[in-house]
């Protein structure tokens, strides 16, 4: 199917834009690759550094035999119920590799946070640079230098994305992402959010609250929400990043092991291909662009509106929320997952999964079907669903097929919308996005009375004082990259929600981030500039009168132009920026802050 003129036009868009920066990235990886390998180019101390904690006959094997040297770059950490699974990954890792006749070693360790814990506490705003300190992290590991090839091990919000910029440095190399899976499904999302709203209104207490979050979040795997952790699995399969189809396999199902060694074989496999495809040239224009349609056609993250150009910006590329934008008017929504629906990521796999969704995309030529992937066949084995082959023997794949359940997949001919979940807004405020698709329609367009609040804790006692039982477009700023670090507010969603289902008009507009799970409230978020770097959102003043019009592609306070050009910025306190520079370890990121750019270019804090 003929690539659709708009993904061609938003490509060619990238490119010309990218070509100095995107031409430099390469000839920096070419000139890596033309290096001599690893151990045959460092000096003798620095190879027997290198292999000393390894068994005598792997270091021979290396060394000596020259074998293919793999590193695994591990974010495992008992923290996260997703990455729990990946401290028995390093073993069966090594073990596949010896089988090949190859080598692998754990190069770094990286961070992981789960926002799921930190949400609503101060160390959520560790979370967007911890990003960064993956990404620099994996570095560390890949410096050593004496790697033919990483696997690497990541599955939630900041890691994938982390990994996926500390790699890209070493683009020389070939790289496959090994995911873990989601849980078993729990107590629904819906009936989680439920509770949540009954307890945001004091008709639940405490008990019931924890027991249906225990229920609701149970055992080792990804949470079952498609918020950014579940969206990266998506991108890692609409990129080709991983062994096809193994971003929702379970952890407890027996097939996830295979799905390891099969990362280890193609990792292999694609150093000794004649296609022999580095990190660093498989992401280019179209696997960006590809990712971004998978975004788009699945309602995914707002969180990628972020990462997503930090990523490319890591390969030399410069994407903006005006691709996005321009991709949404055509890209149809494909995928109804929670927020955006009431499945969850297990359903999302039985009703045909990634799979489904890239062939519908491809045949709609909603998606490069050129793009580079790590496995020969292209992206059209991306289209299928692993399953054991005979007698349990390896891998075989069957194609995605028809939708398993057309309230949860359809094809793009009978999409849940014509357009994609998510917009740029525009305006006197700044530029900022908006997550549609899990909005009921009769919210896409809201005007009403500004509240101005400076935390996200102000607008929480106000909801429990009753100070907010109207219409009302609640304003939350001093929440940027350079302000706190730009947390996610997604402990405003049960109240707002609250008074949503109240029949109140209400938004959230904001220079903070929502989660990945985030939806029923329309908000615009990431609004640039922040507040602290000059945005308008401190000009703002309780009783503005506000209007955020999705359709339009709007945001904007309705005051009288001359009165708004005569106000005085308002100002973060001396008390907010001591809060803000200290506890939980904010002491270290300072540096961060301040050199961070703002959300719409990436929040990247290495330029
Ligand atoms: O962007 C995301 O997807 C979120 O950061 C997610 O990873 C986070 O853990 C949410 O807080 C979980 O949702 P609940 O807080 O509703 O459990
Ligand atoms: S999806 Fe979010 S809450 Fe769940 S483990 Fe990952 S980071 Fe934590």
């Amino acid at each position: 199917m003929k690539l659709h003129p708009v993904l061609a036009a938003v490509t060619q868009r990238i490119r010309e834009r990218s070509a100095p920066t995107r031409s430099a990235y390469l000839d920096r990886i070419a000139q890596a690759a033309a290096r001599e390998r690893g151990a045959d180019r460092m000096g003798c101390a620095n190879v027997a550094h290198a292999f000393a904690g390894i068994p005598p006959n792997d270091k021979f094997r290396v060394v000596a035999e020259r074998a293919p040297n793999i590193a695994i770059v591990n974010s495992y950490n008992d923290m996260l119920s997703a990455h729990a699974p990946y401290g028995s990954y390093p073993p069966l890792i090594k073990e596949e590799a010896h089988r090949l006749g190859a080598n692998a070693q754990v190069a770094a360790g990286v961070p992981a946070m789960c926002d799921g814990v930190t949400q609503g506490t101060a160390g959520m705003e560790l979370s967007l640079f911890s990003r960064d300190v993956i990404a620099m992290a994996t570095a560390v590991g890949l410096s050593h230098d004496v790697f033919d090839g990483a696997l690497l091990l990541g599955i939630c919000d900041k890691i994938v994305p982390g990994l996926l910029i500390g790699a890209l440095q070493f683009g020389h190399l070939p790289m496959v992402f090994v995911p873990g899976g989601p849980m078993p499904s729990g107590l629904s999302n819906t009936e989680k959010s439920k509770v949540r709203e009954l307890a945001a209104q004091g008709l639940v207490g405490r008990k019931e609250l924890l027991d249906a979050e225990e229920k609701a979040y149970h055992t080792q795997g990804t949470c079952t929400f498609y918020g950014t952790a579940n969206s990266n699995q998506m991108l890692m399969e609409a990129m080709g990043l991983h062994v096809p189809g193994a971003a929702f396999v379970q952890p407890q199902d027996d097939l996830r092991g295979e799905l390891t060694r099969e990362a280890v074989r193609t990792v292999l496999a694609n150093l000794k291909s004649r296609r022999y495809t580095p990190i660093g040239r498989l992401v280019d224009e179209r696997s960006i662009v590809n990712a971004m349609a998978a975004l788009l056609a699945t309602g995914g993250s707002t969180n990628h509106l972020i990462h997503w150009v930090a990523v490319a910006r890591a390969a030399g590329m410069v994407i903006d929320w005006d691709d996005f934008d321009r991709l949404s008017s055509v890209v149809p929504l494909l995928a109804r997952v929670y927020p955006n629906g009431v499945a969850d990521v297990n359903a999302f796999q039985d009703a045909g999964g990634p799979g489904y969704v890239i062939r519908e995309l491809l045949d709609a030529g909603l998606m490069h079907d050129d793009a580079l992937t790590v496995r020969e066949g292209g992206l059209r084995e991306y289209t299928r669903i692993p399953h054991w082959g005979e007698g349990r023997k390896g891998l075989a794949w069957a194609d995605a097929g028809a939708s398993g359940d057309d309230s949860i997949l359809r094809p793009a001919g009978q999409p849940f919308s014509r357009t994609g979940g998510l917009k740029l807004l525009t305006g006197n405020l700044g530029r900022s996005v908006i997550k549609v698709s899990a909005v009921p329609e009769d919210r896409h367009v809201i005007e009403a009375p500004a509240r101005i609040f400076d935390s996200q804790d102000d607008l929480l006692a106000a909801f429990k004082a009753g100070e907010l039982e109207r219409d009302v477009v609640c304003v939350v700023r001093w929440q940027g990259p350079r302000a706190n670090g730009m947390p996610e507010l997604h402990k405003l969603t049960p109240p707002l929600a609250v008074l949503q289902g109240k029949g109140f008009r209400v938004a959230l507009v904001t220079d903070g981030r929502m989660s990945g799970a985030s939806g029923k409230v329309p908000a615009a978020i990431h609004v640039s500039p922040e507040a602290e770097a000059g945005g308008a959102l401190a000009l703002l003043r309780d009783g503005d009168i506000v209007r955020l019009d999705a359709p339009a592609g709007r945001l904007e306070a309705l005051v009288d132009g001359e009165e708004w050009s005569r106000r005085e910025p308002a100002r973060m306190t001396d008390a907010q920026r001591e809060h803000n520079a200290h506890g939980v370890g904010r002491e270290l990121f300072g540096g961060m802050r301040r050199n961070a750019l703002e959300a719409e270019r990436g929040a990247c804090t290495w330029l």
